[in-house]
């Protein structure tokens, strides 16, 4: 994969499922939810959206199934019990019996409790008394959701030939990772697929790593990303050789911005949407690798010019939304920016965008339209709801 751009053949997303019940007014905030979803529509928009990719020839590959697969292998089962069961939340003795528990449970139901977690009271009965376990509300996690495993776009990322596991910033969203380690290494399909990155360096989100062109990435510094993480994500991939300059962005630290691509994505190979309040304002520092294996810091520079330089075409377009200051921030925030191409100049979008998405079409933009009421209340729109797997060369 060399492009955000290419034509899309192949796609994993995450039909959200029963970890979205769990999302209630007390704990929406923490599990980086703006409201609570009403999950059987949520389910249906997601329907449509896989449709949507399906009718341009996508293959769709859903979370849920890969993950159940791989947890067919011995070996991955007891990697998804070690990641389900933490001993510093329940105590040594509760943390055995439910590990003994999930040891002989099929896949499938592994698989869930590691996507919607588990409650004290849904805890299987076991004889004696756990402290852990009566002085808990019955409520509690003793496992926690995912919820946000929606978000496929930020626990893991391809670049090259490589697929690198995100290490994700925020609590409510680090054990992602674990599943996607699961899948990436014991589903047949990506046995032996080679890793970029390493799980447990500084934090890095797919969500702020655009692939701008072969051998140049942007890599959005702010709430998710660090600049350590950005660093150390350069170093990596030059010794991978799977890129020559990685652009590093600082964005704001703040909701509305958590990640690059609620800003920026890619409609073409030299053009972007953005949000216009941040086409004059964003920067970037231009890594490289210097002769002796160190890397050379240069900039701060305006991003579109340190983007034009480093993909070495002349100008790289920003479609001109041109809203005023109010619909461009309403629009943002819903997404409008956080388009997913699934070739050059045909991207999907939410409908709810509309001053936007016209915009997009009076520049020969083709916008295919899906609904988000619930799906956005994760704050997060196609691009963020995908992690390509496989896309054709531009
Ligand atoms: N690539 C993205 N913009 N992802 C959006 C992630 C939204 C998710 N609720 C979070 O806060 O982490």
């Amino acid at each position: 994969m060399d492009s955000e751009v290419g034509p899309l053949r192949s796609v994993l997303l995450h039909r959200p499922g029963a970890e979205l019940k769990r999302l209630t007014p007390r704990n929406n905030d923490q599990l980086l939810f703006d409201s609570i979803p009403w999950v059987d529509r949520a389910q249906q928009e997601h329907d449509a959206f896989a449709e949507v990719l399906r009718g341009r020839g996508v293959e769709v590959l859903l979370l849920t199934d890969l993950l159940q697969a791989a947890l067919e292998d011995p070996r991955a089962h007891v990697a998804g019990v070690h990641a389900a069961v933490d001993n510093r939340r329940l105590g040594d003795d509760l943390a055995d019996s439910l590990r003994s528990y999930l040891s002989g449970v099929e896949p499938a139901v592994l698989g869930e409790v590691l996507m919607s977690g588990m409650t004290f009271e849904e805890l299987p009965a076991s004889e004696g008394t756990s402290l852990v376990r009566k002085m808990h509300h019955p409520h509690d996690f003793a496992v926690d959701p995912l919820p946000n495993l929606l978000f496929t776009r930020d626990s893991s990322v391809w670049i090259a030939d490589r697929v690198a596991i995100a290490s994700l910033a925020m609590p409510a969203r680090r054990r992602e990772t674990a599943l996607l380690d699961i899948v990436y290494a014991y589903h047949p399909r990506f046995r032996g697929t080679v890793r970029a990155y390493g799980a447990h360096s500084a934090p890095v989100e797919g969500g702020d790593v655009l692939l701008l062109a072969p051998g140049v990435l942007a890599v959005g510094v702010g709430e998710r990303t660090s600049a350590a993480g950005a660093e150390s994500l350069a170093r990596s991939a030059f010794a991978d050789g799977i890129a020559h300059t990685v652009l590093a962005v600082p964005i704001a630290q703040n909701r509305a911005t958590m990640h690059l691509d609620t800003v920026c994505t890619m409609i073409g190979p030299d053009a972007v949407v953005m949000y216009p309040l941040a086409r004059d304002s964003l920067v970037a520092y231009s890594l490289r690798p210097d002769a002796d294996g160190g890397l050379r810091v240069d900039g701060p520079a305006p991003f579109l010019d340190a983007a034009a330089q480093a993909m070495d075409i002349d100008r790289l377009h920003v479609i001109d939304t041109g809203l005023d200051p109010v619909t461009a921030e309403r629009e943002q925030w819903d997404d409008g920016n956080n388009t997913l191409a699934v070739a050059p100049g045909v991207v999907v979008g939410y409908e709810r965008n509309v001053e936007t998405n016209a915009r997009l079409e009076e520049a020969g933009i083709e916008v295919l339209r899906i609904a988000g009421s619930e799906l956005g209340s994760g704050r997060g729109g196609p691009r963020c709801m995908s992690c390509p797997v496989a896309r054709d060369s531009v």
